[in-house]
């Protein structure tokens, strides 16, 4: 049997935390990957050098993931059809607004029997439908793809500090590759066929964090960041039955990726940080976006605004008042105590 060779498509701050998991388990299990890992990186100048070169002289992301060293089979490659050339395993982990550009570009240059993973936390949303990161690579590469999500800070898991995370693959033979893939002893994967719901689970999170992240700005307390993780919960569940039906389980909700990932998110992600800033400093999310996250992408208010085209094109935000609402701050100038008044 040849061996897997595997690619790492991003290095943000979990694309990071990530070849490091990656990095160490293809040396770890070196009967089933092949221990070299390319990765691509997004080329940029850090104090005047190049990011892939600092990469791998120094084995360190020192803008995205700084004082973390990767393993050194990890190769940073700013060239993305010669990151991904003859991989059997794709790893894609780049900001939601991105994937498409990147996949176009990827065309033609995988290995035959290509299967890929997506740990995107984003939904392909538009007023016409609804697509799944998962069905865009599939798509656009023609192979099949799963998905990655969990409670999963990236910073912390880079620490090694113990956390769960949810594989949802329809296929269990690369489900078990894919187990092999990130299990570690302080990284325990669960894995689960329903992809659909691990990857609704990870989208629609954000939007839920952006509002745990007003009710902190407004200096409200626990009990209030648990009503607004539960009925983020509800409408993250409501939103799964309405729109993918029979194809999302219940149980996924539970699952690492579901109630999980909102209290970490709502706790100590991105999304809720911004979020909170917006309401005690009054400037807007893209200011606050460069100023706070030194290049790391916000994903929930872009993902707030692509639910509620999808929404209001059914004319159905009313059914989903607190997507509708975290929406209407941000974007509407709603006042932001709206958050717990309208839901
Ligand atoms: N950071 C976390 O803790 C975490 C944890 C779990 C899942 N995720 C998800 O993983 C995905 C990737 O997030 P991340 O944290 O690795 O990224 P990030 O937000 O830290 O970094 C942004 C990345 O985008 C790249 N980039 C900038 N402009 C680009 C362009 N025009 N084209 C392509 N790439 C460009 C940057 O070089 C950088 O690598 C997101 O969907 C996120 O929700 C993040
Ligand atoms: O920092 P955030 O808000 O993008 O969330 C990070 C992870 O998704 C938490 O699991």
């Amino acid at each position: 049997m040849s061996l897997e060779k595997v690619c790492i498509i991003g290095s943000g701050n979990w694309g990071s935390a990530v070849a490091k998991l990656i990095g160490t388990n293809t040396q770890r299990h070196g009967d089933l990957f092949e221990s070299t890992v390319r990765q691509w990186v997004f080329e940029e100048k850090v104090n005047g050098e190049n990011l892939t070169d600092i990469i791998n002289r120094e084995h360190e992301n020192v803008k995205y993931l700084q004082g973390i060293k990767l393993p050194e089979n990890i190769v940073a490659v700013p060239d993305v059809v010669e990151s991904c050339k003859d991989a059997t395993l794709v790893v894609f982990v780049v900001p939601h607004q991105f994937v498409r550009g990147v996949c176009e570009k990827m065309k033609g240059h995988l290995a035959p029997n290509a299967r890929a993973i997506s740990l995107i936390k984003g939904l392909e949303i538009t007023s016409s439908g609804t697509r799944l990161f998962s069905e865009e690579i599939e798509r656009i590469l023609n192979i099949p793809c799963a998905a990655l999500s969990g409670a999963n800070i990236a910073d912390e898991v880079a620490k090694e500090k113990f956390c769960e995370s949810t594989i949802g693959c329809p296929n269990i033979q690369d489900g078990q590759i894919f187990h092999r893939l990130f299990d570690t002893n302080y990284f325990r994967i669960n894995v689960i066929q329903d992809h659909v719901g691990v990857q609704l689970c990870g989208a629609l999170k954000n939007v839920v964090a952006v509002g745990a992240g007003f009710t902190d700005g407004l200096g409200y307390g626990s009990n209030t960041k648990a009503a607004i993780i539960r009925r983020g919960l509800m409408e993250m569940r409501k939103f799964g039955q309405m729109f993918f039906g029979d194809m999302v389980q219940t149980e996924t909700f539970f699952e690492s990726c579901g109630a999980a990932d909102l209290i970490t998110t709502c706790s100590g992600g991105r999304n809720r940080k911004v979020a909170e800033a917006f309401v005690t400093t009054g400037k807007p999310i893209d200011v606050l976006e460069k100023e706070l996250l030194n290049g790391q992408k916000l994903q929930g208010t872009l993902t707030a605004a692509e639910v509620n085209e999808f929404l209001s094109a059914r004319k159905m935000v009313a059914e989903f008042p607190l997507f509708h609402t975290v929406y209407r701050i941000v974007y509407e100038n709603a006042p932001v105590e709206c958050i717990v008044r309208d839901i």
